[in-house]
């Protein structure tokens, strides 16, 4: 086992859904995989491997935060060989545009964290989706008639941040939403050559008077979870 999951080398699958709450991983396991076999409750970070449309898929959840989500996939990837990583996430609207229970593909993340550039203080390097992923899920979830929007996302250290009417000034650039998570994912997977994508439903608008509970966070976003499966499957 590796110092966060519980599980052998060989229990988890190359690919993997990871949302950032826990309950909603067991909640997918429980409703979209044949077979879940548990192979992590550390923490009460859920982790299951099972089966889906036939192909052997694995969804744990990674908590809240770049620092979080950072201690995950790293051992996913490097300690467990996770070759595909697919964030399903929940996040806040910025736009008029983009409405609750919308999906948004973040084909890149800008961020407020300081993880990236601690690594390359000289460079702005952009955080971005795997392409493949990225253009497999977008024909999905259109394909499924799944309302989606495609852009920049913003992944910022806090929940509660002193940045709000900045980041809502960043629904003016194009960027889409903001989560705590994808530009930390996007940049593990470059780092160490894997591919990663996050989708999110939103959840609620820091620009308009919507939101949704916690348990339809858990449980109700289906469509993301679909479109994520399936991409993870899809073949090349
Ligand atoms: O619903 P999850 O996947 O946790 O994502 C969003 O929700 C949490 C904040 O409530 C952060 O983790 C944010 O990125
Ligand atoms: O407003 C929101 C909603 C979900 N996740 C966030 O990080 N912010």
């Amino acid at each position: 086992m590796s110092i966060h999951i519980a599980a052998q080398k060989g229990d988890i699958a190359d690919k993997i859904l990871l949302p950032g709450d826990p309950l909603r991983a067991k909640f997918i396991a429980e409703n979209f995989l044949e077979n879940p076999v548990l192979f992590n409750e550390i923490r009460n970070m859920f982790g299951y491997t099972g089966t889906y449309k036939g192909e052997r898929v694995s969804v744990m959840g990674t908590g809240m935060g770049m620092p979080s989500i950072s201690i995950y996939a790293h051992e996913l990837i490097t300690e467990y060989d996770v070759k595909k990583l697919i964030r399903v996430g929940t996040a806040g609207s910025l736009s008029k545009d983009v409405h609750v229970r919308e999906l948004v593909l973040a084909q890149a993340a800008a961020t407020t964290s300081r993880i990236i550039q601690n690594d390359w203080p000289e460079y702005d390097l952009p955080q971005i989706a795997d392409f493949d992923l990225l253009d497999t899920a977008y024909h999905i979830a259109k394909d499924m008639g799944v309302t989606t929007h495609v852009g920049n996302v913003l992944s910022a250290d806090l929940f509660y941040s002193d940045l709000f009417d900045k980041n809502i000034k960043l629904g003016t650039m194009g960027v889409k939403a903001v989560e705590m998570e994808a530009a930390a994912l996007y940049y593990l997977a470059a780092k160490h050559q894997v591919q990663a994508l996050s989708l999110m439903t939103i959840s609620d608008s820091l620009v308009l008077d919507e939101d949704t509970t916690a348990e339809e966070r858990e449980k109700t976003f289906t469509d993301m979870m679909q479109v994520g499966l399936e991409t993870l499957i899809a073949k090349a």
